[in-house]
C-alpha cells in the first residue's frame, strides 16, 4: 500500500466497489461517479501540505481506475479532473479540484444531450431500432427523436449474461416506446424488421474500432449482411487516446458465476462442482471493426469510423500516461 492510500476516504472505496460489482455501470455513468468520488475525496481530505493533497487524490484515482479495465471514460474522467488540480495551497487545490469535477459532470450531461440531438437526425418517423445492452448515449438519441415528434419502435436484445436489455426495455417503456424484447440469438431473424442498429460504446480506438458489450460485433456483422445501418452513440469521453500510439484495449473478463450459477455448475458437472475441466469464459466486451460500423455519433458531430482519429488528435493531442501520473 502506498503512503497515501490509507487517506482514501470510504466514499471512494464504496464507489470503486459499486463500479467493480456493476451496481454503477455504463461508461458515462462510471465516469460521472468517478469524478464525483474525486470531488468527495477533495472535500474530505485532511491533508496539511499540497504534496499530501495531490498524493491522496492520485491514490483515490488509482483505486477507482483499478475497478474495470475496458471503459476508457473512467481514466479519461480521472485524468481530466486531476489535470485541473492546480494551486499553491491546500485550499486552492481543493477548490480547483472540486470546480473541475463539477465542470466535468456538467459537460458530460451536456455532451449527452447534444449527442442525442445529432443522433436523432438519423432516425425517421416510424423507424424501428434494434438495441444491444443498455447505453445512456444510445437512449439519448431515441429520446431526442421522440421529442422531435417521431414515432419509434424498438427491438431490444436481452444481452446475456447480465441482461442489461431489461434496463433498456424499462426505460423505453417509460418513454412510451413499443418494445419487442428478444433473446440474443434471435437478433438475425429480427434484423429484417429493423431500420437501424443503435448501440453505445465503452471505448473507441483510433482506427474506428468500437469496443462495446459482448455480442455487438456479431450483431454488426449480421446487420451489414442484412443491409441495416449500424450507428454507435458515443460521447468523446469514449475515445481511447492510448490507441493513437498503438496500445490495444484490454477486454475485461468477468466472473464465471455471471454465466453459470453454482447450482447450474453442479448440474452440468454431475455433482462435481470442482471439475477443473469445465471452464467458463465470460468476456464483457468485444471489438467491432470499423468496416461494420456506419456512423459514430458524438457531441462533436457524426463521423465515419475511419475518420474518428482526426477528432481524437484534436481533443487529446498526443496525450497518454496514467491519470495519476504527476
Ligand atoms: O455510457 P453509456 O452509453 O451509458 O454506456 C456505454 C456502454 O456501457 C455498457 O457496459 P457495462 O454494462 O458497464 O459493462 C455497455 O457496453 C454500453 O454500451
Amino acid at each position: 500500500m502506498g503512503e497515501y492510500e490509507s487517506a482514501v476516504v470510504p466514499a471512494v472505496d464504496s464507489t470503486a466497489a459499486d463500479i467493480a460489482d456493476m451496481r454503477t455501470r455504463g461508461a458515462a455513468t462510471i465516469a460521472d461517479a468517478a469524478a464525483q468520488a474525486l470531488e468527495t475525496q477533495a472535500r474530505a481530505s485532511e491533508a496539511t501540505t499540497p504534496e499530501a493533497f495531490r498524493s491522496e487524490l492520485r491514490a483515490a484515482a488509482r483505486t477507482l481506475y483499478e475497478t474495470r479495465p475496458t471503459a476508457v471514460s473512467l481514466p479519461n474522467a480521472l485524468r481530466y479532473v486531476l489535470r485541473g488540480m492546480e494551486g499553491e495551497t491546500v485550499p486552492e487545490l481543493r477548490a480547483a479540484t472540486i470546480a473541475r469535477a463539477e465542470a466535468f459532470q456538467r459537460d458530460l450531461a451536456q455532451a449527452q444531450s447534444t449527442l442525442g440531438e445529432i443522433g436523432a437526425n438519423r432516425l425517421r418517423d416510424g423507424d424501428v431500432v434494434m438495441t444491444h445492452c443498455h447505453s445512456t448515449d444510445a437512449l439519448a438519441c431515441l429520446e431526442a427523436a421522440l421529442e422531435d415528434g417521431k414515432a419509434i419502435e424498438a427491438i431490444v436484445k436481452e444481452t446475456r449474461p447480465r441482461k442489461q436489455g431489461h434496463i433498456t426495455a424499462r426505460r423505453l417503456r417509460e418513454l412510451g416506446v413499443p418494445v419487442t424484447l428478444i433473446v440474443d440469438n434471435a437478433a438475425r431473424r429480427y434484423l429484417d424488421d429493423a431500420d437501424h442498429v443503435l448501440v453505445g460504446a465503452d471505448s473507441i480506438a483510433a482506427d474506428g474500432s468500437v469496443v462495446n458489450k459482448i455480442g455487438t460485433s456479431g450483431l454488426a456483422v449480421n446487420a451489414r449482411e442484412r443491409g441495416v445501418p449500424v450507428m454507435v452513440a458515443a460521447q468523446t469521453i469514449k475515445l481511447h487516446p492510448d490507441t493513437m500510439t498503438g496500445h490495444t484495449v484490454e477486454i475485461e473478463m468477468r466472473a464465471a458465476e455471471e454465466v453459470l450459477s453454482d447450482a447450474e455448475r453442479s448440474d452440468v458437472t454431475g455433482g462435481k462442482p470442482d471439475d477443473q475441466n469445465l471452464r467458463v469464459a465470460n468476456p464483457a466486451f468485444d471489438v467491432t471493426p470499423p468496416r461494420h460500423v456506419d456512423a459514430i455519433v458524438t457531441e462533436r458531430g457524426q463521423f465515419p469510423p475511419e475518420s474518428i482519429v482526426t477528432l481524437m488528435r484534436e481533443l487529446f493531442g498526443e496525450t497518454t500516461g496514467e491519470p495519476w501520473e504527476p
